[in-house]
């Protein structure tokens, strides 16, 4: 179990590039959240330190009792996980099993945990079927799922997903939301930068919104998608639920296609 915590944290890139303002947050064992923003907004900056990838300019990361800055980037990345969002930067071998094998073994687990872990991840992900492919020969929605179950089969207390929903179709949508289910069975949190705002109400209820490099909201699903300041702010669309929601008049919360089906039925018998 471990918890992140970042106290007004900042970061500028080497070339001097201010990419996120004070940013504090803390996330709890075993909790999920979704980081939400236009391009640029800092989202993967902050995501880059939680895992001790980038060292804060100013103020501090803590994963569990460490300071990330007093501790290497292969020993933070034990304890937090980084699936990056381009699945290219990522793999490295030629086929898909020993991409998988690599993480748990490096991490210097008996070779039974290791078995077990990388069986589990890849049928987690749904790519067994693919252990002997060269990764390079499978469409990119398959090969982010091959940079997942590498991630997985770690086994780190928090696991981040950049971008997780990018390319896939409504098959690999649900190997996600499944993913996200058992994780959470597991008790692991889950932080994951995504786009895709159905995705967002589906299976997160806190929502971390980011604009211009800082934190603009912190809350859960309703507040956000019904907060006019914080939408305009991150220039943000709702899901289409709640765009037609708003639309209709209806009350302020609804998310859901059966909320929506409900409150139209409720409009009708009046
Ligand atoms: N290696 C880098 N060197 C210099 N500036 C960078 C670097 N990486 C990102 N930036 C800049 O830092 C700011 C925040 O970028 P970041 O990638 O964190 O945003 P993001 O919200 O994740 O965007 P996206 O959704 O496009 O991934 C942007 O202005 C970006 O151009």
């Amino acid at each position: 179990m471990t918890e992140l915590h970042l106290t007004n944290v900042s970061f500028s890139y080497p070339d001097g590039t201010k990419a996120l303002e004070n940013l504090t947050l803390s996330v709890a064992s075993g909790e999920r959240v979704a980081i939400v923003g236009q391009n640029g907004a800092g989202k993967t900056t902050a995501v880059k330190l939680m895992n001790g990838l980038l060292k804060p300019t100013e103020g501090t990361v803590l994963v569990g009792d460490w300071d990330t800055k007093n501790h290497t980037t292969a020993q933070v990345s034990r304890k937090v996980g980084y699936v990056f969002q381009n699945p290219d930067d990522q793999i490295f071998h030629n086929d898909v099993e020993s991409e998988v094998r690599f993480g748990p073994k490096n991490m210097g687990f008996e070779p039974e945990r290791v078995d077990a872990l990388t069986t589990w991840a890849m049928k987690l992900c749904g790519i067994s079927e693919f252990a002997e492919e060269n990764p390079y020969n499978l469409p990119y929605s398959v090969r982010k799922f091959v940079t997942i179950a590498s991630v997985l089969a770690m086994d780190s207390d928090i696991i981040i997903l950049d971008e997780p929903t990018a390319g896939q179709d409504k098959i690999g949508l649900q190997v996600l939301g499944n993913l996200l289910r058992v994780l959470e069975e597991k008790q692991k949190s889950v932080i994951t930068i995504t786009h895709d705002m159905e995705f967002v109400t589906d299976y997160f209820t806190r929502i971390i919104v980011m604009a211009n490099r800082q934190l603009v909201a912190d809350d859960n699903a309703q507040k956000v998608f019904y907060n006019t300041e914080v939408l305009e702010r991150s220039m943000l669309k709702p899901p289409a639920v709640a765009q037609m929601a708003k639309l209709l008049d209806f009350s302020p919360g609804i998310l859901s296609k059966q909320q929506l089906i409900k409150a139209i039925l409720a409009q009708r018998s009046l």
